[in-house]
């Protein structure tokens, strides 16, 4: 496809095209993920705590897309963390690189056909909300998704039954328990005063919103705005993946934001990032027995 065509052209994807990711995936490692973390601009540091890892780099997966922004490694990174079996997108892929909806939220139907079942998606934003200033940490607990309410959706056209139904329901889809339980960890951690919850909105990007964008979105109850994460979450649920999701705020309304000031709050927050996620996977309770297969 021509690479400007606008990112709804693809409305199909073959049920087959994910299983062979999956199946070439599953003969390469003998993890067994039952937990999918994707990592947001300047978060790829979130997968250097697996042990045991095998790595993949994007362009040698069959049909996976290609990371393109600065700051997304595009490496896949299977490994244990804490007796439990992950795999760690380092780079994910944007509506405004000019990939479909449909393969920007490819490796989520993956992760479903490995056993994942839980998802943990991370991302860096802009902050519309008073309380929230570059450096702090934003439980997600609903979003807005912007580009799927006028239909760029990954979900249009055909539905794909093997994964979910037509109408999925989208409320309650950051799951609570898990937004306690990070709570409870950034307490004891003594980082509470860096976390709150909020609303994330996506906007088609790629360029940060005008100065009359970012009222707007704050009038509309938009705490917290990016570029990323809708989609990925809408294809999560309609699954029945259970997923929690995590903004790192880079910046405030769009004083001066650049992407390498975005990646410099990425590297100044790693630590604590990669902490509070740590210990929440070490921490949730996983229903499917999904493990590391021994060879
Ligand atoms: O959402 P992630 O991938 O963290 O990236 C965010 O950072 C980039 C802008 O600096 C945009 O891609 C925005 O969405
Ligand atoms: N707007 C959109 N996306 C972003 C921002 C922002 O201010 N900061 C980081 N990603």
């Amino acid at each position: 496809p021509h690479p400007r065509s606008f990112t709804g052209t693809s409305l199909t994807q073959n049920h087959d095209e994910y299983q062979k990711t999956a199946d070439w995936l599953m003969s390469q490692t003998r993890h067994r993920p039952q937990v999918a973390i994707i990592c947001g601009s300047g978060l790829g540091m979130l997968a250097d705590t697996l042990k045991c890892q095998d790595t993949f780099a994007y362009a040698d997966i069959p049909g996976f897309p290609q990371s393109t922004v600065q700051g997304h490694a595009g490496r896949l990174v299977f490994g244990e963390l804490k007796g439990k079996s992950c795999v760690c997108m380092q780079g994910r892929f944007h509506m405004y690189e000019g990939h479909s909806l449909l393969k920007t939220t490819f490796p989520v139907r993956v992760f479903k056909l490995l056993g994942v079942e839980t998802l943990i998606v991370t991302n860096a934003a802009g902050s519309l909300a008073d309380g929230l200033k570059p450096g702090d940490i934003m439980i997600i607990k609903d979003h807005v998704n912007f580009p799927g309410l006028v239909g760029l959706n990954p979900l249009s056209g055909p539905n794909d039954d093997k994964f979910g139904p037509r109408f999925p329901a989208m409320s309650g889809c950051y799951d609570k328990g898990l937004r306690c339980q990070a709570m409870e960890i950034a307490k004891e951690l003594g980082v509470a005063g860096l976390m709150q919850e909020g609303v994330y909105a996506m906007v088609g990007g790629p360029n940060f919103e005008s100065i009359a964008e970012a009222r707007l979105l704050h009038r509309l109850g938009v705490d917290a705005v990016g570029m990323s994460t809708a989609p990925e979450v809408v294809v999560a649920t309609h699954c029945g993946l259970r997923v929690f999701g995590l903004s790192l705020i880079t910046n405030k309304d769009t004083d001066s934001v650049n992407h390498e000031g975005v990646l410099e709050v990425g590297r100044l927050r790693s630590k604590t990032v990669q902490q509070l996620v740590t210990e929440l996977i070490s921490r949730m309770e996983i229903n499917n027995n999904n493990t590391t297969n021994a060879v």
